[in-house]
């Protein structure tokens, strides 16, 4: 996926909000910058105005390294803290307040981090840690603590949250009719 097609759908998706386009621009360019140790030379000084501005200023911990499918949104852009080795799938949406990152294991190791599949809607404040997967079409509720993997097509709310069976019913049927 070339990366001004990403720019393109990510402000397609955000759309009315400046916020979220600028910190967006400001990401897919940064990522790009970093697949290529030429660009990550030569603008050495946009990989520090990027951490500067988007995550000291703005509050907004989205790595350089972390591997984001297409049209992300992402509303009300405060608080929000991603682990580079986070994978996250298109379509999704976050919000302020959201975490995503991995847990020190008993070892003392640390866990690998979320895989967040595609059409992924994780509401205010959640928090998603650790080794798990959550699937495609998947809506985790506000406040929500995920340390387990979520099936697709359903939704979870809760600490620690737990799938509502009646609306992965919901889904299913929605998809068989
Ligand atoms: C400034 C801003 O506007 S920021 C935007 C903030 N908004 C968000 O983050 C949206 C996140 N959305 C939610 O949390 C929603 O409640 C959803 C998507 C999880 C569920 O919504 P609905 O499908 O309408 O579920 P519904 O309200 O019928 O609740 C179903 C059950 O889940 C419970 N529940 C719903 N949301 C949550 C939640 N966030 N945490 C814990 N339990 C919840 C309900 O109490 C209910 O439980 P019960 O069956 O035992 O009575
Ligand atoms: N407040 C809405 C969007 O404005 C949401 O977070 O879903």
């Amino acid at each position: 996926m070339n990366f001004f097609a990403y720019i393109f759908q990510d402000w397609k998706a955000n759309s009315g909000n400046v916020k979220a386009r600028l910190i967006l621009v400001m990401f897919r360019l940064v990522n790009a910058i970093n697949k290529y140790m030429l660009l990550k030379v030569l603008f050495f000084w946009y990989l520090i105005i990027y951490r500067f501005f988007v995550e000291w200023v703005l509050g907004v911990e989205l790595p350089r390294k972390l591997t984001v499918g297409k049209n992300l949104v992402f509303y009300h852009g405060q608080g929000l803290v991603v682990n580079f080795k986070t994978v996250i799938g298109d379509n999704c949406t976050l919000r302020n307040g959201v975490t995503i990152g991995h847990k020190k294991l008993a070892d003392g190791s640390l866990s690998a981090c979320p895989v967040i599949g595609n059409q992924v809607d994780i509401g205010a404040n959640v928090c998603i840690i650790g080794d798990i997967t959550i699937g495609d079409n998947v809506t985790i509720g506000a406040g929500a603590v995920v340390v387990k993997s979520i099936p697709a097509n359903s939704v979870a709310v809760g600490n620690p949250a737990r799938v509502l069976e009646n609306k992965v019913e919901a889904v299913t049927r929605i998809e068989n009719i």
